[in-house]
């Protein structure tokens, strides 16, 4: 720990970090990080730590004097404020952030994800402190070539489908499709925030992931989530390799995603955290574009690198087309293509991502089944015996 300095090569002095979301899937493999590998202290603010209590106990844990975690729920708490005030740097990772929430769910989403977010900002702005807002890479929406003719061949310019934090517009569908209530949300969060930095001079950097993956992201329905919940795709698909059900490819896994490694993207915003200099005023990418599959490529690869894995054969039908109307349910909408620009964090913080799909996979699905798999058998022999 002694002796790290910046990337200007400045000495990297302990600050404390209020953690909002703490005990999500990003924000335990942060704490991780953080804890394992810097001075830094930790206020976990959350209303679940089941992901962070390997960090929490046993109390003789080395790093016990630098995490607190905080039962908080940010809707209604007055401690939020006094947390702010005691750290250095407040990280707002809060919200709800599962697609099939934000078109059944829409109220919850827009509220979650825009007014609960508006007390943080207020108090760091106020308290003159540092914010680091998540985001999402869905603010983009969907590409200009998104609406060009099938067979333009500008399909294939990347000036059509890249994604650029300082040029790119934000393309959302009508309101009826309300799956766009969640983007919508964080790109008027994001507007706020910028908008503190312009007239307020509030410090902050705004975060955008694409589609960070890895272990503990959200759950398996019926083990360590309702059965009939809905999480994103690399659990949706963990499960029916599991339970050895063919994966269902929401209107033909034609979408486009680019997925990054955990632990590749907590580097990236751990450069954020220890060079503010650098970090201040900006938006930043955090993606992998050389990780772009179709929903349909990632189907065949992670029913391929879990039959590695698990030593099983695939099944017969790996794979169903199932409707999105039938499987989200009425306004639907989806992101056609997710390709980040990298200029702008090559530029000031100099990183790049570094695993590929199939290693992100095999170690993501080697936990998936070494914590999942006993516990799916025993349920489902339960279903059988019923
Ligand atoms: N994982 C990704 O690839 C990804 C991609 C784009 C954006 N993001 C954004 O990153 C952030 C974290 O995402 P994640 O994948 O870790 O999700 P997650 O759902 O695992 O974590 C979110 C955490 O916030 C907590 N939370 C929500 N509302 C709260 C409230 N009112 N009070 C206190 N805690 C609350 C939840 O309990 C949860 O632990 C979110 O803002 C999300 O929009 C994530
Ligand atoms: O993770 C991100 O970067 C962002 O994007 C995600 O949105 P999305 O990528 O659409 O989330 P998934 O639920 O993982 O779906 C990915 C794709 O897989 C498809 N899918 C999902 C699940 C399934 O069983 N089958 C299937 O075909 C979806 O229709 C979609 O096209 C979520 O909005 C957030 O986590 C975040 O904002």
């Amino acid at each position: 720990m002694a002796g790290r300095v910046d990337l200007d090569g400045n000495p990297i002095k302990q600050i404390t970090i209020c953690m909002i979301g703490a005990g999500g899937f990003i924000g335990s493999h942060l704490c991780e990080k953080l804890l394992s590998e810097t001075p830094h202290k930790v206020l976990a603010v959350d209303v679940y730590s089941d992901k962070i209590k390997h960090l929490l106990e046993p109390a003789t844990v080395t790093w016990a004097d630098r995490i607190q975690f905080h039962r908080i729920n940010i809707k209604n708490d007055s401690r939020l404020e006094g947390l702010i005030k005691m750290a250095d740097l407040t990280i707002n990772l809060a919200a709800i952030c599962t697609p099939a929430d934000y078109n059944t769910r829409p109220l919850d989403t827009i509220y979650s994800n825009f007014i609960d977010a508006l007390p943080v900002v207020k108090y760091c702005s106020e308290n003159g402190k540092r914010l680091i807002h998540f985001s999402t890479c869905e603010v983009y929406g969907k590409t200009i070539g998104a609406f060009l003719p099938e067979d333009s061949p500008l399909r294939q310019d990347p000036a059509y489908y890249v994604l650029k934090e300082d040029t790119s517009p934000c393309i959302f569908g009508p309101i009826e499709k309300q799956r766009w209530s969640y983007a919508c949300a964080k790109q008027l969060i994001e507007r706020l925030v910028y908008a503190e930095g312009a007239e307020n001079g509030l410090e902050f950097t705004i975060v955008r992931p694409f589609n960070w993956i890895g272990p503990r992201m959200d759950f398996i329905p019926g083990i360590d989530g309702p059965s009939e919940g809905v999480p994103r795709v690399l659990a949706c698909f963990s499960n029916n390799l599991l339970r050895r059900e063919p994966l269902k490819l929401v209107d033909g896994g034609e979408s486009q995603r680019t997925f990054i490694y955990i632990k590749d993207a907590i580097e990236a915003v751990l450069l954020m955290i220890e060079n503010p200099a650098r970090a201040n005023g900006h938006i930043f990418n955090v993606g992998n574009p050389n990780n772009e599959v179709t929903v349909r490529q990632l189907a065949e690869m992670m029913t391929k690198v879990y039959s590695k894995v698990s030593g099983e054969s695939s099944i017969e039908t790996p794979t169903i087309d199932v409707s999105s109307k039938e499987f989200y349910g009425e306004g639907y909408d989806d992101s056609d293509k997710r390709i980040p620009d990298m200029t702008i964090i090559n530029r000031q913080l100099g990183w790049n991502p570094k695993t590929s799909l199939w290693d992100l996979l095999e170690s993501t699905l080697t936990y998936q089944h070494r914590t999942y798999a006993e516990a799916v058998k025993q349920a489902m022999s339960k279903t059988t015996a019923n």
